[in-house]
């Protein structure tokens, strides 16, 4: 099963994305998911090629922000794809089944779409607004949340669902009780000064004060 913290990189260089990732791995995140916007393919290799060299040496899971070819390319672990990127079908079909897939949804009807597709976990959101996305699709807050993985309930739909967007260590225990999987988070992990310590706190909530 997948781990119930995914961290989401930040950093407008090569350098600055690397920093960020190495403190997320030495703080004990397991699970990185390279997010390095508007870059040439060149740069956006090189990071990967970086990223992945680090995860290995952490035996961290490594996925990729919406670019399938460099998936595919530098092998990762996998791919998350947006609502409007390359279709989850289409991704599966040039991955194979071995790779994961991630896939955004902000409705109970994506959800549905996702898991036909052969998506294998989704990131639903946003919770709140975030400043680390732009065009941000409408938020969910915590009803959306619940009403969202009742009908799933309901309907009998079994997949990991993360949360995303704008959340707080404090949002973790009322959003876990929402029958959430997990979390994908960015801006806290990345400006904490104490990282290893939220990180900590951030599974013990996730995982009910038991740490894995
Ligand atoms: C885990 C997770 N969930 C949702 C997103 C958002 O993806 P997308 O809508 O494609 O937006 P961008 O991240 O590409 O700007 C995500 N990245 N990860
Ligand atoms: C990529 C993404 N998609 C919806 S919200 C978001 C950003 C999450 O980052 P943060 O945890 O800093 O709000
Ligand atoms: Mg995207």
């Amino acid at each position: 099963m997948y781990s119930k913290l995914q961290y989401i990189s930040q950093g407008e260089t090569i350098e600055n994305q690397l920093y960020n990732i190495h403190k997320a791995l030495d703080a004990g995140c397991n699970w990185i998911q390279m997010r390095f916007k508007n870059q040439t393919q060149k740069d956006a290799f090189t990071l990967a090629e970086a990223v992945k060299f680090l995860c290995e040496k952490y035996t961290a899971n490594f996925i990729v922000n919406d670019d399938l070819h460099l998936t595919k390319e530098i092998d990762a672990c996998g791919v998350h794809l947006g609502l409007t990127d390359t279709k989850i079908d289409e991704a599966r079909a040039i991955l194979g089944a071995a790779k994961i897939i991630g896939g955004t949804a902000n409705t109970f009807e994506d959800i549905e779409n996702h898991v036909k597709n052969g998506c294998d976990y989704i990131g639903l959101g946003p919770f709140r607004f975030t400043a680390t996305k732009e065009k941000l699709s409408p938020i969910l807050g915590l009803s959306g949340y619940f009403d969202i993985l009742q009908k799933l309930k309901k309907n009998k739909i079994d997949i990991p669902v993360y949360a995303i967007g704008g959340i707080t260590l404090r949002d973790v225990n009322p959003l876990m009780e929402t029958g959430i999987h997990g979390i994908a988070v960015s801006g806290i992990i990345t400006e904490s000064d104490e990282k290893e310590k939220l990180i900590q706190q951030l599974n013990e909530k996730l995982h009910g004060n038991i740490i894995v």
